[in-house]
Formats: C-alpha cells, sequence, structure tokens
C-alpha cells in the first residue's frame, strides 16, 4: 500500500486526484451496430470529426484513496451505479496496466500490485445535454455518447501512470463506448473495425489532424436536450437483430464510403464530403426506421413533449427536423453543388458543416430568420459558443434578426413544389414557438 513517515494511520489520509478534459465526437460515417457486445467491436468502421472542447467535452476527476471503500461515480453532481460491464471493464483494463506511483514529496508509493485494492472515485460533468444523442456519447459515453466512458478510462490511466500507446488507450476507451476511442484524437478519426476477435485490431487512428482542415465551421442546432427514450446501446443491438438493411449498410455500402470519405477528408473535397456526410446520416435513420420495432430518433422529441402537454411546443420541433434538413438540401440543390452538410445522430439534433465562415454566415442568417429566438430570449443566450460569427453576420440584437429578409436567391427557390413547405417555416416563426439553441463552434479540436 502507500507507505507515509507518520504510520499506517496516517497513510490513510492521503487522495491524489487527477483531471481531464475530453471533447466529443460527431461521426460522419457511422458507427452501428457491434459483432461482439463485451469487447465493442463494430459491425463497420466508422469516420468521425472531434469538436472544439470548450464547447462539446466532458470533464473527469478520479481520486484514489485507502480510506475509499469502494468505488464510486458522480456525473453531472448525482451519483450513478458503477456496476454495468462498461465502467468495470474500464476499470479493470486499466488497474490491469497500471503502474508504480510514487510522489515522495508527500511520501506517497504504491506499487503496482497495490492498484487492485485501491479503489477510486469518479466525479464527471459534460458541458452540454447527456444522452440527447448529441456527443456519440464520445464525449460522456462520449461523451456522448459515451464518448465519455472514455474519460473513465482516461483519467485512471493518468493516474495510475500507465505508459500506454494512445492505440492501447483507444482500445481502453472503446470498451467503455464505442464512439469514445474517436474521441482520443483531434481532426478527423477512423475507428477501424478490425478482424481480430480479441478486438486488438479494432482502434481509433487520426487521419488528419487539427490543422488539416482549418476552414470548416460546424454548427449545432439543439433541438432538445432531453435524454432519448432508446439508447444507443439498445438501439443498435435492435438493428443487429433485426434489420436486414444494416447487413447491406455494413458490408457494401459503409466500406466503400470510408474510402471515398477518407479521400474526401484529405483533398478538403468539401462537396464530395457533404453529400457522403447527408447519405450517411440518412441511411443510418433508415435502419433505424428498418429496425423492428421501428425507431425514431428524429422524432424522439416529440413523444417526450407530448407526454409533459407541450404540445405545440412538440408539434414545430417535429416539424423542424424535416424542415433543417429540407432547407439545407434545396439550398444545396439551388446552386447545384453542396453548400453546407448535414449529420444526426441518435437524436433529433442537427449538426451542420459549413466550408468556411462566408457559408457558415449564411447559414447562420437563414436558420435565424426561420427560427428566430423566442421573444423572451435574448440572442447571446440562443447562440452559444463561438459567436465571432455572429457578430460577422451584423447580427448583435433581435432587433437585427427581424430586419432580415430572406436572401434573394432563396427566395428564387420558391418554385410551386417548395411553396407550402416555406410557408409553414414561415408560420412558425410568425408564431414565435420554436425554441432551440445554436451552439456555433468553428474550430476542431
Ligand atoms: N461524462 C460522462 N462520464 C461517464 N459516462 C457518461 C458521461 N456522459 C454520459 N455518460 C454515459 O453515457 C450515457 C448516454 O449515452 P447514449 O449513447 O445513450 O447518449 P449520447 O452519447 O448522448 O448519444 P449518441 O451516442 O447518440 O451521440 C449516459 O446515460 C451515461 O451512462
Ligand atoms: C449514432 C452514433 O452516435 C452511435 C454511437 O454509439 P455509442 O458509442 O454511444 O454506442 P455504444 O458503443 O453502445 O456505447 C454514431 C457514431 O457516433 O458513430
Amino acid at each position: 500500500m502507500a507507505h507515509k513517515k507518520n504510520g499506517e494511520k496516517e497513510s490513510k489520509k492521503w487522495v491524489l486526484m487527477a483531471t481531464a478534459r475530453s471533447p466529443t465526437n460527431i461521426a460522419v460515417i457511422k458507427y452501428w451496430g457491434k459483432r461482439d457486445e463485451t469487447l465493442i467491436l463494430p459491425v463497420n468502421g466508422s469516420i468521425s470529426v472531434t469538436l472544439e472542447p470548450s464547447h462539446l467535452s466532458a470533464t473527469t476527476t478520479v481520486a484514489v484513496s485507502p480510506s475509499f471503500d469502494r468505488d464510486r461515480m458522480w456525473l453531472n453532481g448525482k451519483e450513478i451505479l458503477l456496476s454495468g460491464g462498461r465502467y468495470q471493464s474500464c476499470l479493470r483494463e486499466i488497474r490491469r496496466r497500471a503502474e508504480d506511483v510514487k510522489d515522495e514529496e508527500r511520501g506517497i508509493c504504491i506499487k503496482r500490485e497495490d492498484w487492485e485494492g485501491l479503489h477510486v472515485h469518479i466525479a464527471s460533468f459534460n458541458n452540454f445535454p447527456t444522452a440527447a444523442g448529441l456527443a456519440s456519447s464520445a464525449a460522456g459515453f462520449a461523451c456522448l455518447g459515451n464518448v465519455t466512458l472514455f474519460m473513465c478510462s482516461f483519467c485512471p490511466c493518468k493516474l495510475m501512470n500507465v505508459k500506454e500507446e494512445t492505440t492501447e488507450l483507444s482500445s481502453i476507451a472503446r470498451q467503455g463506448s464505442g464512439s469514445a476511442c474517436r474521441s482520443l484524437y483531434g481532426g478527423f478519426v477512423k475507428w477501424a473495425m478490425g478482424n481480430k476477435e480479441d478486438g486488438s485490431d479494432s482502434i481509433a487512428v487520426q487521419l488528419a489532424n487539427e490543422t488539416h482542415w482549418e476552414d470548416l465551421v460546424i454548427l449545432i442546432a439543439v433541438v432538445c436536450s432531453r435524454q432519448k427514450e432508446t439508447s444507443s446501446t439498445t438501439g443498435m443491438r435492435e438493428s443487429v437483430e433485426t434489420s436486414s438493411l444494416l447487413q447491406y449498410r455494413s458490408q457494401v455500402v459503409v466500406p466503400r464510403r470510408l474510402i471515398q470519405m477518407e479521400e474526401a477528408i484529405q483533398k478538403r473535397d468539401f462537396p464530395s464530403f457533404a453529400k457522403l456526410t447527408c447519405a450517411d446520416s440518412n441511411q443510418f435513420h433508415s435502419v433505424c426506421l428498418d429496425t423492428s420495432p421501428p425507431i425514431f430518433y428524429m422524432n424522439d422529441t416529440s413523444h417526450r413533449h407530448v407526454q409533459l402537454c407541450f404540445l405545440i411546443y412538440c408539434i414545430y420541433v417535429h416539424g423542424e427536423i424535416r424542415l433543417i434538413i429540407g432547407l439545407v438540401e434545396r439550398w444545396n440543390q439551388f446552386e447545384g453543388t453542396p453548400q453546407v452538410a448535414y449529420t444526426y445522430d441518435a437524436g433529433p439534433n442537427a449538426v451542420l458543416i459549413a466550408p468556411n465562415r462566408k457559408v457558415a454566415r449564411l447559414l447562420l442568417q437563414r436558420m435565424l430568420f426561420y427560427f428566430p429566438p423566442p421573444s423572451e430570449k435574448e440572442l447571446d443566450s440562443y447562440v452559444l459558443g463561438d459567436t465571432s460569427i455572429l457578430q460577422e453576420a451584423g447580427l448583435h440584437s433581435r432587433k437585427d434578426i427581424e430586419a432580415l429578409l430572406p436572401q434573394q436567391k432563396l427566395k428564387q427557390m420558391l418554385h410551386p413544389k417548395s411553396i407550402l413547405e416555406i410557408s409553414t417555416i414561415l408560420y412558425a416563426r410568425d408564431q414565435a414557438v420554436v425554441q432551440f439553441c445554436l451552439v456555433v463552434m468553428i474550430k476542431l479540436c
């Protein structure tokens, strides 16, 4: 055990702590389905973009002390059970790799073999909605999704002085939550599905670092921050069991898309990147619909709000999801080449990617025109994150938004087929019932 100069009683008093912050990531080629539930091995590879941690990240502190009698964890201030297999796998893997730790100043010396008998207390906070389909569990189980269990493994690693390469760490994180393994790197990351039964080749690798495609701007429309009804883990299990589309997707479609996406990223080819991103998000949600019973992640919000009796709100939220996709699709179609990409994880929140600040300004103007802040909300609590684009777009107050006119080009896009949809949006705008926040992030982590 740890040895302190003042004897056994004193030695019970020490506490060692370490804190780490981890970003979330958003998949542009989605991971959906496991071939091994325990080791968390996917049925296909995936590619993601790691987000700037100041806006979407999990911060985890781990403490270890001989006075702790069991492992405990608090998530966003609330104690949660650590008995789940994933948390246990992570802690076991980390303890297995732990090494001697010496803190001479405080007289602490922990031998390798001592770690088995020591307990940890873990406290983690997400600076964004938990389990709402935003983090790919990556930042929190990622963080979002879970991406978050990765935190549990990362922190203790630091604390236990684990001398592992990042690839090893990514394998530990993966066993917490699949998407979490991609959050160990910035920039663009690929999680290779691997073929080995023990999962040793199912690891994340960085495709391009955070400076490779700096012009990209990511804007997240938070339609709903409530916890979704079907977790990603349950949802993908049901898809594997029942969806034949998933089999086709994982065996035929994704392998091809991974190659095309890697190429698009290397060449900074935004049109190809956008086409692949939108198509893959749409196919992922089609797989969810092809699951029995079907999973409606994009509609989840409406079900919850009906239960909570926010009926009007839910109707418009329900509408928005399709409207955001419609808005982007029409814009892209009108320009003849993709201007903006959209992607949705297992939830209704839209992740929109613009190729540069100029397009991002236009996108923000359009979004705010169609979905202005509700009357009781000020602009600075409606648009969060790096708001410099807001300033560049000349949007300083509610008045500036009210003065926005639909851009000329958008007017021209109003051919008869889309009139109905646009007038629904305008109706929503007039009613001011649409409430959601925009998070603008301009730098990839
Ligand atoms: N900071 C965190 N530390 C540890 N575990 C976390 C953390 N944040 C979230 N989790 C775990 O992840 C679960 C949420 O995962 P889930 O996959 O359902 O949602 P998500 O990650 O927000 O969405 P998605 O994976 O679709 O992006 C939580 O219930 C919790 O168990
Ligand atoms: C839709 C997704 O966000 C699914 C993420 O799933 P999780 O990583 O949360 O699942 P588990 O491995 O069961 O924890 C797509 C993605 O991030 O690739």
